[in-house]
């Protein structure tokens, strides 16, 4: 029997979406995550999304990387799932309970609220997460901002001239980060303009990261450098970041459907209808 996909993205960052509500799905593993996301062998996808029946919200969104791992947000992938389920939604992350709805400037999603203590970082020792006093060759003195997902963000005068696919395998693996850490490079063009590019944990440099781009826009908010709207421009677009009054963060941005599939899970090594 084979299994249905729906192929989507946001701002060229790209998902495979399997719904596990409406199919009997196999063990959903780091090794079919893996396969999946190859872009050679499988389907292709920064990120494979699996959505199952929630008890806290209304439905549970998994996440997980092209390494394999699973991890806790991704806010480009909200706002597509926000898509397909067409009304507003509470949606169950291992981040926590964050909430997606369709609006005329695409789809905005409450991200919840940041943290930059250096434990829910996490760092693996104490440290001042506001002016990290560090420096990767010459990235220094970052920001740490934990969005669900952990972030450390360099702002320079211009990300494009960052050696990013040498120094992001670099920063993402460090063992000052325990969790392993998405790393943004990020210059401020105007009191609500940034323009960004993220090496991200587990899946490499994207064409945009919606965890990035609000983690980016705290820092950058912290530091007083923009005002609490501003646009984040990464390489596939741009995304509109609010930090409002109530410390909750909202981003709102385009998300599409780019087409709808199905596979044999034989050709991932899997029983046909086994299920989770
Ligand atoms: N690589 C990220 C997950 C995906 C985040 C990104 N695709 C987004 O839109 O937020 C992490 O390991 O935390």
């Amino acid at each position: 029997m084979r299994i249905d996909f729906t192929k989507m993205h946001g701002l060229g960052n790209d998902f495979v979406v399997l719904d596990a509500r409406s199919q009997p799905l196999p063990p959903i593993d780091a090794a079919l995550a893996t396969a999946l996301a190859d872009r050679h062998t499988g389907i292709g996808c920064d990120q494979l999304i699996l959505l199952e029946p929630s008890d806290t919200g209304d439905f549970r969104m998994r996440i997980f990387n092209a390494d394999g791992s699973e991890v806790e947000a991704c806010g480009n992938a909200t706002r597509a799932v926000g898509l397909l389920h067409g009304e507003p939604a509470r949606i169950e992350t291992l981040g926590g309970v964050i909430s997606a709805s369709p609006s005329e400037q695409g789809i905005s999603v409450e991200m919840g609220k940041p943290r930059l203590d250096w434990e829910a970082i996490p760092l693996a020792y104490a440290m001042d997460t506001h002016t990290m006093p560090l420096a990767w060759e010459d990235l220094a003195n970052p920001v740490a901002v934990n969005v669900g997902n952990p972030h450390v963000i360099f702002f320079v005068d211009d990300p494009y001239a960052v050696d990013m696919a040498r120094l992001g395998p670099l920063i993402e693996t460090d063992p000052l980060f325990p969790e392993r850490v998405n790393v943004n490079v990020a210059a401020v063009t105007a009191r609500d303009a940034i323009t960004l590019r993220v090496w991200e944990r587990g899946t490499g440099l994207t064409r945009a990261c919606g965890t990035g781009a609000c983690a980016t826009a705290i820092g950058a908010i912290e530091r007083g450098l923009v005002d609490r709207k501003v646009t984040v421009t990464l390489p596939g677009g741009p995304l509109a970041i609010e930090w409002r009054e109530d410390g909750e963060i909202v981003m709102t941005g385009p998300a599409t459907e780019s087409f709808r599939g199905s596979f044999d899970p034989a050709d991932y090594g899997l029983t046909a209808g086994s299920t989770g």
